[in-house]
């Protein structure tokens, strides 16, 4: 009966033929070079050479003051010139590392030539290397070599580009996580949930009796949905623009007492701050994460803008201030009773380039049509939690449309990973419908399978050789 699943199993071993495959080929690769430093003036330049001829190339043309064994061993520096292979005309004075395999950045022999830095020194040396016997490398073959031979995975290949492009210290940390296999230890994760999965199905055909199936077939069902929500969950991150490292800058301004601390309690869904009616009673700032459909806010609660003597509370106005001048979005509550104030207005004049929602606090006492301020007006109740909602749209929406300066994606920053999971979340709807349908396991299995390899192609597991062209050739040469 097990062999109902050998569509499965036959995958899986597939998968490890094609590892083994891959290593095999290490062996064929032929020897690249390449330019890795940019082009135009520098201090130094690098010419990187990987393959397994890469020593032999170097030196047939790297003269040392050391005589012909100047080689003492792999990871080490060395002195000296390259020169032309037939004239022996030098051609630049270099360094060379020499790193031999495996512990390199492609896993094969690695030797960098440290020319001088501008374009013609380069340009010669490389022609010199081409001439030795190396082929000029196409963009992305360095890195790509180092996913073949096994050293990354495809996220962490991917993720070389994007450190490249960093415009952020947050986007580079982003792409940092995933160099380190942040993402791919997270699919690699749900993949094993759906082999978990899998071997449930093995068991359902193993065991036949009413029972069981039954008792199986209810933990499946909640495993799937569980799979299910950990793709959705990363969806969400992709689909809003991503999941922000730091979130928006959000302070919550206004005059005393107006429900600057209610309004943060009730966005936090928490009694976080301290309420009360007497005036002045926020003093110190108040800095709490919130997550408004996958958008994450810092969000700020001050003291409430006035003239004061009290020491304390006039320190707190001053954070305030200075809160405000960071701020990416200034919520500006106002009381409905009063309205606008002049304070108010001094505010919105200061920070008009900021963001600014004007928020129109405790509807629930009276109903009021705002005076227009020219700045978006939300009406709601912090008390009530009236609007409440239509504050969040709005902060989104906000988020969203207006250039602001957000961080890049902690997990899911690349539209192919996005396509990728969105295909894996279909697989498993397909999946819960057919277990639901009572459809025979090796059917059930049939759409796993698919959804298990359409993660597969984000890690590179189940990648095409087409797929991996298209991925490489957008990076530069010599990387
Ligand atoms: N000169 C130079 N600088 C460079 C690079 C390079 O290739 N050459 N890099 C290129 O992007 C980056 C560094 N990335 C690297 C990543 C892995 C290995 C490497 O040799 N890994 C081996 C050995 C590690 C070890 O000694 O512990 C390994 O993983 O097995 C080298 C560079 C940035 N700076
Ligand atoms: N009826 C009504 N009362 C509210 C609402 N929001 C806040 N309040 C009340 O207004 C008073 C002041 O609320 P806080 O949230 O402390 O106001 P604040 O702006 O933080 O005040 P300071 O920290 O002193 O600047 C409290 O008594 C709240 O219960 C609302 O929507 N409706
Ligand atoms: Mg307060």
């Amino acid at each position: 009966m097990k062999n109902r699943l050998g569509f499965f199993k036959g995958n899986v071993s597939n998968v490890i033929i094609h590892a083994i495959h891959v290593g095999c080929c290490l062996m064929l690769y032929d020897t690249i070079a390449a330019v890795s430093t940019p082009l135009g003036e520098g201090g130094i330049g690098i010419v990187r050479i990987s393959g397994e001829e890469a020593l032999e190339i170097v030196k047939k043309i790297f003269v040392s003051p050391r005589g012909k064994d100047w080689y003492k061993g792999s990871h080490r520096m060395y002195y000296g010139h390259i020169v032309h292979p037939v004239h022996r005309g030098i051609i630049d004075e270099v360094l060379l590392s020499v790193m031999k395999a495996p512990h390199t950045y492609t896993r094969e022999d690695v030797v960098e030539i440290n020319c001088h830095g501008g374009t013609v020194p380069l340009r010669e040396v490389l022609k010199t290397v081409i001439e030795a016997g190396a082929r000029q490398g196409l963009p992305g073959e360095f890195t790509k070599r180092a996913f073949l031979n096994g050293r990354l995975d495809l996220t962490q290949a991917e993720s070389v580009i994007d450190i490249i492009r960093a415009k952020t210290d947050s986007s580079l940390r982003v792409a940092m996580n995933q160099l380190k296999g942040a993402l791919s230890g997270k699919i690699t994760n749900i993949q094993d949930q759906m082999l978990g999965l899998l071997a449930g199905l093995e068991a359902a055909i193993d065991f036949p009796e009413d029972e069981v199936e039954e008792k199986t077939k209810i933990e499946m069902m909640k495993s799937a949905e569980l799979i299910k929500i950990q793709l959705e969950e990363l969806i969400t991150g992709a689909e809003t623009g991503k999941i922000y490292r730091e979130g928006i800058r959000t302070v919550i301004a206004g005059r005393p007492n107006v429900g600057k601390s209610s309004l943060l309690n009730a966005l936090l869904r928490e009694n976080r701050a301290i309420v009360t009616e007497i005036p002045g009673t926020t003093r110190d700032i108040i800095e709490e994460m919130l997550n408004i459909r996958g958008i994450p806010l810092k969000l700020i609660d001050t003291a409430g803008i006035r003239e004061t003597e009290d020491i304390v509370e006039k320190i707190g106005v001053e954070k305030t201030r200075e809160s405000l001048e960071g701020a990416d979005l200034v919520l500006l509550v106002v009381d409905v009773l009063t309205g606008i104030t002049g304070e108010d207005k001094r505010v919105l004049g200061r920070f008009k380039d900021k963001k600014i929602l004007v928020i129109m606090n405790k509807i629930d006492l009276q109903e009021n049509d705002p005076a227009d301020c020219g700045f978006p007006v939300v009406k709601l109740s912090a008390l009530t939690g009236e609007g409440l909602k239509i504050l969040e749209d709005k902060i989104v929406e906000v988020a969203l449309a207006g250039g602001m300066n957000m961080p890049e994606a902690v997990t899911v920053s690349n539209v192919r990973h996005q396509t990728s999971i969105i295909n894996a979340k279909k697989n498993m709807e397909d999946f819960i419908v057919s277990l639901k349908a009572d459809l025979p396991p090796d059917l059930l299995s049939v759409e796993l399978r698919a959804a298990w390899e359409s993660l597969g192609e984000i890690t590179g597991s189940t990648v095409t050789e087409d797929l991996l062209d298209r991925i490489f050739t957008d990076f530069c040469i010599g990387k």
